[in-house]
């Protein structure tokens, strides 16, 4: 069973896409955010690592982690994001080769799905058979997040400044989603295209 590794800066379209795929195609998507998310629940160790590491200010009154706390550090601060990374990206890893794994085993998917932003960082390249990029200019990421999830310009603009560049986008994937037109169905259009000429359907 392949493994589709869908990637690109925050706002690109990547869940977007994501959702297309499984909706049309029902492939198995696995997310690195949501992995991260489980991960970091009350009780697994990366979460006593945070703490320890960032501290008791990062937890909300139930005292789980305060994710928008925790990115308000990391996200302004090189060396704090080094540190989450070494944190939670080797338990991310292994988490999602285990649901490869299990998905290979009940060989229900056509293929898998698996997104996330740092494919190309985490080197998961090693386990996809091949990276595709959804490419969206800044600008429009930047007013499609201010839009939907309200977030700040600047909070838009500090996260992009830890991700990689487009040259590097491109470099390392083997096919582009263009993802900056408001008519969704272009870009269905060509991950249609995409799946069928590169091998996946
Ligand atoms: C810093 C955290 C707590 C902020 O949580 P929050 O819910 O506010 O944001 P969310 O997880 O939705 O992330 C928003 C976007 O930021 C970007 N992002 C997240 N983590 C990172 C990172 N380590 N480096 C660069 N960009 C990142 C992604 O584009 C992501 O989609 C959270 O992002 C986190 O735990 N990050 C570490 C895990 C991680 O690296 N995940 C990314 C894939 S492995
Ligand atoms: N072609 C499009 N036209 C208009 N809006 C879009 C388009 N594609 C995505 N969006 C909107 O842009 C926002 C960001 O898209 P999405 O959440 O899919 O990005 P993402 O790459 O998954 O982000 P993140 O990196 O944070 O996980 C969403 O509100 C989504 O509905």
């Amino acid at each position: 069973m392949k493994v589709l590794g869908i990637t690109g800066g925050i706002g690109a379209g990547k869940s977007t896409v994501l959702a297309y795929l499984s909706k049309k195609y029902r492939v198995r998507v696995i997310q690195a955010d949501q992995a991260a998310h489980v991960l970091e629940q009350p009780g697994q160790e990366c979460y006593h690592r945070i703490v320890e590491t960032f501290g008791k200010e990062i937890l909300s009154a139930g005292g789980e982690i305060d994710r928008r706390l925790l990115g308000n550090i990391v996200f302004s601060d090189k060396k704090s994001l080094e540190e989450l990374n070494d944190i939670v990206h080797p338990a991310v890893r292994e988490y999602i080769i285990q649901e490869i794994r299990q998905e290979r085993l009940a060989g229900t998917a056509p293929f898998i799905v698996l997104e996330a932003a740092l494919l190309i960082e985490e080197h998961y390249d090693e386990i996809c058979d091949e990276l595709w990029y959804v490419r969206t200019g800044e600008e429009i990421r930047r007013k499609r997040l201010m839009a939907s999830r309200g977030y700040t310009a600047e909070k838009a603009g500090e996260i992009m400044q830890n991700q990689l560049s487009d040259a590097l986008f491109l470099k390392h994937c083997q096919f582009v989603v263009d993802n900056n037109s408001d008519f969704i169905e272009n870009t269905y259009g060509q991950i249609d295209r995409g799946l069928v000429e590169h091998g996946f359907l």
